[in-house]
């Protein structure tokens, strides 16, 4: 299998390129690599050779990701019943859907357990003693995955490292129990589950490693025949233009090494590891305005409703200019903010960057996750358009939303 190392900066991007398609299609608009999608698919699959890789659609959820990857073979993890409606609808079969019923309301367990009866394949990962009992109230015996709490957890910030909140799964001591107990009552019950968080970087290795550990010790100490291990998602790439990559291999061997002794197949659920890069958010500016000693603030068309990642965790996502005459330009500390009166609505702050100009279009990287998916209509903005690249083409894989489409579910 060809490999590609590369991690893709947005400093590889075409600036004339990304120029062209944000004067074809306006701004603000979210670029998708669909290719590069594919080449992240075949390095996890090159790093986890023999596990099934389930691509956690809430990293971004779009037809035209998930059908591609569909095509090139991935499973899919989805965390609701309208995640497992899109990745059906976009080719997924039921063998590849594994659902994480994550406090579920009654509505996803209805309609998951519907879509379960004629695609036997399906399995759903329960959280809790709880959810078990509401799946059998249902009359779902069917394929079963608990959620082990592991009770440690990493990310990219507090609030993303899962794993140690308690909300999630079911303490690691009381599942051996809960499984034979559920494979009594005539689940067919396949796999153990735990996600470390997102956003995982080389730091936090021993982290995701000791949950596989509490993972395998689960399933040691269980007298059910386990189909697969799932040791989640979380790979995280990097964001700052000096941030190395994340080596992939010395997880995927530990996380080898630690389940050897187990015969059971292993699972990966990455989101953002197969679609950030591929993502770039193209934006416009439109005031420019000096900030007294921080430098000039560059008003844009793309907002905290566009991209809310920096103002829910004040997440750093590089910015660059597209414009070719800005050799003559001071280049400045720059705060690029979006157009939403909340103060949080800041993209990026103090950036060294030519002096903006009104017009001026700005590309802000690692977009292709959590991006559109976060996306939403506060102050009646509309959400943004997507473009897809593949094969050498372009295409709008999701128009961009008007006022209409926000008021289209009112009734006066
Ligand atoms: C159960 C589960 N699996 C996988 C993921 C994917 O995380 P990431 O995008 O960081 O790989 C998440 C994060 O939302 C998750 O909760
Ligand atoms: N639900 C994920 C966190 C998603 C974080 C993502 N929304 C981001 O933008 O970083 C988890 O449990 O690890």
């Amino acid at each position: 299998m060809t490999r590609d190392p590369a991690v893709r900066r947005l400093d590889d991007w075409g600036a004339p390129e990304l120029r062209d398609l944000a004067n074809e299609y306006g701004t603000p608009l979210y670029v998708l690599d669909l290719d590069r999608v594919a080449r992240n698919f075949e390095r996890v699959q090159a790093a986890f050779p023999n596990a099934a890789v389930h691509y956690a659609a809430k990293a971004n959820a779009g037809r035209a990701v998930l059908s591609r990857l569909a095509t090139e073979g991935a499973g899919v993890e989805c965390a609701s019943a309208g995640e497992v409606e899109r990745a059906l609808e976009a080719g997924f079969a039921g063998e590849d859907v594994l659902y994480t019923a994550v406090n579920p309301p009654a509505a996803d367990l209805d309609t998951v357990v519907a879509l379960a009866r004629d695609r036997p394949e399906l399995t759903i990962t329960a959280g809790a003693r709880d959810t078990v009992d509401r799946l059998a109230e249902r009359g779902y015996d069917g394929r079963l995955c608990l959620r082990v709490h592991p009770g440690t957890g990493a990310g990219h910030g507090e609030s993303v490292a899962t794993g140690g909140d308690a909300s999630f799964g079911v303490p690691a001591a009381d599942v051996p129990a809960l499984l034979e107990d559920a494979s009594d009552r005539g689940f067919d019950v396949v796999g153990v589950h735990a996600h470390t968080g997102s956003g995982l970087s080389n730091e936090d290795r021993e982290s995701h490693l000791a949950v596989v550990e509490t993972l395998a010790s689960v399933a040691e100490r269980t007298t059910v025949d386990l189909e697969f291990v799932d040791v989640g998602g979380g790979f995280g790439v990097p964001y700052r233009p000096e941030e190395p990559p994340l080596d992939l291999d010395p997880i995927a061997e530990a996380t080898r090494e630690a389940l050897a002794h187990l015969d059971v197949d292993l699972v990966v659920e990455p989101g953002r590891y197969l679609v950030a890069d591929a993502g770039v958010l193209l934006t416009t500016v439109n005031t420019v305005k000096p900030a007294g000693e921080q430098g000039t603030f560059a008003g844009v068309d793309a907002g905290m409703t566009t991209l809310l990642r920096p103002a829910l965790y004040d997440a750093f996502h590089h910015v660059r200019s597209l414009e070719p005459d800005t050799a003559d330009r001071e280049e400045t500390a720059v705060t690029v903010v979006g157009p939403v009166c909340e103060s949080t609505d800041v993209l990026a702050e103090g950036r060294r960057l030519p002096e903006p100009d009104r017009g001026d279009r700005l590309a802000i990287g690692n977009a292709g996750a959590y991006g559109i998916e976060m996306a939403n209509q506060y102050t009646s903005r509309p959400r943004p358009a997507v473009v897809a690249l593949e094969h050498g083409e372009d295409r709008i894989v999701r128009r961009r939303e008007t006022t209409e489409d926000i008021t289209a579910m009112e009734e006066p």
